[in-house]
């Protein structure tokens, strides 16, 4: 059984929880502890009890700690992105480029450690100085899903750190895998007892025992906008910062000008690949008039040609879905959007495979409205739908139309569309010509309206959320 850390001890529990390949539901990838309250309160107190002197160490010891856990994850690419794909679903090379970005974050955040800066201001009064600081919040307690397993975890656990902050670690349960895995890494790497805990267990239980907490600090969570909501509360409740990055229903704008091979390299990428399961995936394709027939078609060729599999098999595209749950919700609103009016005009169906796995074949819907719930409502698998519009004014119109507002993507020729889409896009995130998923390691993620709340998450933004600013007055 793979062991909770808290306090610096491996700790085994009475039950632990199967880890099982979404590729072939008879592999059991591991066991995994499971942590009940009582163990969610005690990596509390231990997060607490050594939130002091993590706060004061020195910025060398968090840096040498942070790269030496970068190198590791690094070198194993190959293992851990092996295991990324056998728990959850994404082909070995979204698995394995999954590790390298979470390698990536660890490296950038060990240099955040020797770049974290004040700043020093005269006084309106005289003979007083004034001085800008920057420190740790305290217990951070972080939560993360199923769908980024190395990812989101680094991209929370490497500024928490790097920043002084102690941490309490609550992964999905269908990936614990991953997390377990850097989490010994960083373990290895010396950290101090009681800094960084883990409590893999169920959401409704030891999520809840968190959020329920008044220790913890500050909340950083990753996952559905019903649970965002629910922890907006309890953070609230206690005056507790908190941060939420859930769901997306990004538009992809395909002018009548665009390059056609870049628009269907953008939308199949973006709307089908690491099985849609993204909350930055491009759902709803929002295609003028002139080149809606050639898009459409194209597209559903491309389709034709891609591989659904066993995500570790070569030549595989598209893994399977991450669980029979997930399955469900996507083969719902496969259904709904048929019921609505939408025309599948590509996919949508379970595929068997050699494996027993939750295979389905990317659907591509056309003749969509804005108003139908497929345009309206995540739903985080390989569906996409095709809205054709007259026009830029009214694709901008349709793109901004929905409570979300995480990456809005526009592929065209013209200057004028691009610089204007970019401006006026109600989106955290703006793609020119290229996918509205995959972003970049180094520089600030996150959305408007419904998608995110709290400050932004990675590169140096993230220090916004895990640290606290001081200002000092001073007459020497
Ligand atoms: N924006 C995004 O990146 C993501 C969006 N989603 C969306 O959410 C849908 C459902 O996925 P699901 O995994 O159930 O998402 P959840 O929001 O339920 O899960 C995300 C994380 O929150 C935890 N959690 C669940 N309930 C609570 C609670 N009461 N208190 C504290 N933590 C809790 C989960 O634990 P546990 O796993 O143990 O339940 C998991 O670690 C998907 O179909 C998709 O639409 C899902 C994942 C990522
Ligand atoms: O598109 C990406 O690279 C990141 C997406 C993401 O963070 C998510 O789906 O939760």
């Amino acid at each position: 059984m793979k062991p909770l850390l808290i306090d610096g001890d491996w700790i085994e529990t009475a039950t632990a929880l199967e880890n099982i390949n979404p590729s072939d539901t008879r592999d059991v990838v591991g066991r995994y502890a499971q942590a009940g309250r009582a163990e969610a309160e005690r990596a509390v107190a231990a997060a607490a009890a050594a939130a002091h002197g993590w706060a004061r160490s020195g910025i060398q010891q968090r840096h040498d700690i942070l790269r030496s856990a970068a190198d590791e994850i690094l070198a194993r690419r190959a293992e851990l992105g092996e295991l990324l794909s056998r728990e959850e679903g994404k082909t070995r090379a979204e698995g394995i480029a999954e590790t390298v970005r979470a390698g990536q974050i660890f490296a950038f955040f060990a240099g955040e450690t020797l770049r974290l800066a004040g700043e020093a201001l005269p006084s309106v009064r005289p003979g007083v100085e004034v001085e800008i600081s920057r420190e740790p919040v305290g217990v951070v307690g972080l939560i993360t899903p199923w769908n980024f397993p190395a990812a989101i975890p680094a991209w929370k656990l490497a500024p928490a750190l790097a920043h002084g902050n102690t941490v309490v670690l609550k992964p999905a349960e269908l990936v614990p895998g991953c997390a377990w895995a850097l989490v010994d890494i960083l373990h290895r790497a010396g950290l101090p007892r009681g800094v960084l805990n883990l409590v893999m267990g169920p959401g409704r239980v030891v999520g809840q025992a968190l959020l329920e907490n008044p220790a913890v600090d500050a909340i950083s969570f990753t996952g559905s906008v019903a649970t965002g909501a629910r922890i907006a509360e309890a953070c609230a409740r206690h005056m507790r910062r908190c941060q939420l990055e859930m769901g997306g229903k990004n538009p992809l704008v395909v002018l009548d000008d665009a390059d056609l091979g870049i628009a269907v390299d953008c939308a199949v990428q973006g709307a089908f690949f690491s099985t849609g399961q993204r909350c930055t995936a491009s759902s709803r394709l929002i295609v003028t008039e002139g080149i809606h027939g050639r898009f459409v078609e194209a597209v559903a060729e491309r389709l034709r040609g891609l591989t659904v599999g066993h995500a570790l098999k070569d030549g595989t595209d598209i893994g399977p879905v991450v669980d029979e749950r997930q399955l469900a919700q996507d083969l719902d609103y496969i259904e709904i959007a048929r019921r609505e009016g939408g025309n599948l005009r590509w996919g949508g169906e379970v595929l068997r495979r050699e494996t027993p796995g939750h295979y389905l074949a990317p659907a591509l819907f056309t003749d969509t409205l804005p108003a139908m719930r497929i345009n309206r409502e995540e739903v985080f698998g390989p569906v996409a739908s095709v809205i054709r519009v007259r026009d830029y004014e009214e694709a901008l119109a349709v793109a901004n139309d929905t409570p979300f507002g995480l990456s809005a993507g526009i592929c065209t020729q013209s200057l004028k569309h691009a610089h204007h889409f970019r401006r006026n896009a109600e989106a955290g995130m703006v793609m020119v010509n290229l996918p509205t998923a995959g972003v970049d390691p180094h520089v600030p993620f996150g959305g408007r309206k419904g998608s995110s709340h709290g400050p932004r998450e990675q590169g140096a933004y993230a220090r916004e959320f895990y640290t606290q600013v001081k200002t000092a007055y001073l007459r020497p």
